[in-house]
């Protein structure tokens, strides 16, 4: 049996995973990314999450090799960005929608970087078409709303058919409709085995769109798991007439049960199981639902009350968190890297 195995054969096989170890990064004496270790899996969509100012931004210029680590690594498919051959064949990413020129056409931007990646020009329109605005590319970006930027951001980051897709809050801007269609965009891309990490600063956001999770608060992991973790034990909350009369009927069918607010809470997802149970006991049933994680208090909770971007007296809501340290000129994260 041969040992010999090509590297690309297999990496297209499996995948190409993203690697971020003992990652760190300091601007002075602030530490925006604070050891952060994270895997992100081929074939799957990872939601990098954090309130703002977290080092989301941060971590991701770092993978693509925008901003200098000051200790640990960043590596995809094995390889620090700047050693990728043809990098823009392997990753594609839209880190800010508004750095676009805005007197050039959408159509414009993605010919030049097209020219760049080496990549056909036929494919600046295929991709257009795919990302839904082959009309609005005939105009000037500068006129684009914030929606049609990040799909313009999207067709460029897709241009050479990358293996991976990193994209800085491409919800950001996008109605419902806009959030289900990018949803359905990239389980098809995750579906054929492409790498997808996505950031945001609302785990709401994008609670239906990705697998697995990397959350991240000062710089430093606080979660790593898949979505359905999150999620936790599915219960069920019933309400009846007699409540102890249904938990005993629960008890012998091997539910346990608790009493909650005037109904009872049962250790299963099984709502069927407890209509029947129900029934057999002659019970009337006024209400029978699974409960759900809220995650927006999960996300409060992982993330609350150490936000070392809110002033004092501002409450730890998201979207309201200043960055003080950023460039006050470029707002540019890496202006000083
Ligand atoms: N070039 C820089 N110089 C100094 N501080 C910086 C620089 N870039 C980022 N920071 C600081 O590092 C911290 C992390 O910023 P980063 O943009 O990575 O967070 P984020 O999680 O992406 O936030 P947001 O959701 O607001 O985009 C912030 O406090 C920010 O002000």
């Amino acid at each position: 049996m041969t040992t010999a195995t090509p590297t690309t054969p297999t990496r297209a096989r499996e995948g190409t995973r993203i690697e971020v170890r003992d990652l760190t990064k300091r601007f002075g004496t602030f530490t925006a990314v604070d050891n952060l270790s994270f895997t992100v899996e081929p074939g799957r969509i990872t939601g990098f999450l954090g309130p703002n100012g977290a080092g989301k931004t941060t971590t991701l210029r770092m993978l693509l090799g925008l901003v200098k680590p000051s200790s640990g690594t960043a590596t995809i498919g094995d390889l620090a960005y700047h050693d990728i051959p043809q990098p823009m064949a392997v990753v594609g990413s839209a880190l800010e929608a508004t750095n676009f020129h805005p007197g050039r056409t959408g159509r414009d931007h993605l010919r030049i970087l097209a020219d760049t990646a080496g990549v056909g020009i036929q494919k600046v329109d295929e991709m257009l078409e795919l990302v839904g605005i082959p009309a609005a590319a005939r105009k000037r970006a500068g006129g684009y709303s914030m929606g049609m930027r990040q799909r313009l951001g999207l067709a460029a980051a897709m241009l050479a058919d990358p293996q991976v897709l990193i994209l800085d809050e491409p919800a950001n801007g996008l109605d419902p409709e806009g959030i289900r269609w990018l949803r359905g965009f990239l389980r098809h891309l995750s579906a054929q085995g492409k790498t997808v990490l996505i950031s945001s600063h609302m785990l709401q956001e994008v609670e239906q769109t990705v697998d697995d999770v990397v959350i991240i608060n000062n710089g430093k992991l606080v979660k790593q798991g898949a979505m359905s973790d999150l999620h936790g034990e599915a219960h069920v909350i019933v309400r009846t007439t007699d409540l102890d009369a249904l938990a005993g009927a629960l008890r012998v069918a091997d539910v346990t049960t608790e009493l909650q607010d005037g109904a009872l809470l049962a250790q299963t997802h099984d709502l069927r199981l407890i209509g029947d149970v129900a029934l057999r006991a002659g019970l009337p049933i006024y209400e029978l639902r699974q409960t759900t994680t809220d995650l927006e208090a999960l996300f409060f909770e992982l993330t609350e009350g150490t936000n070392r971007n809110l002033g004092d007296g501002a409450s730890a809501g998201f979207g309201q968190g200043a960055a003080p340290a950023r460039d006050a000129i470029t707002g540019q994260e890496g202006a000083h890297a």
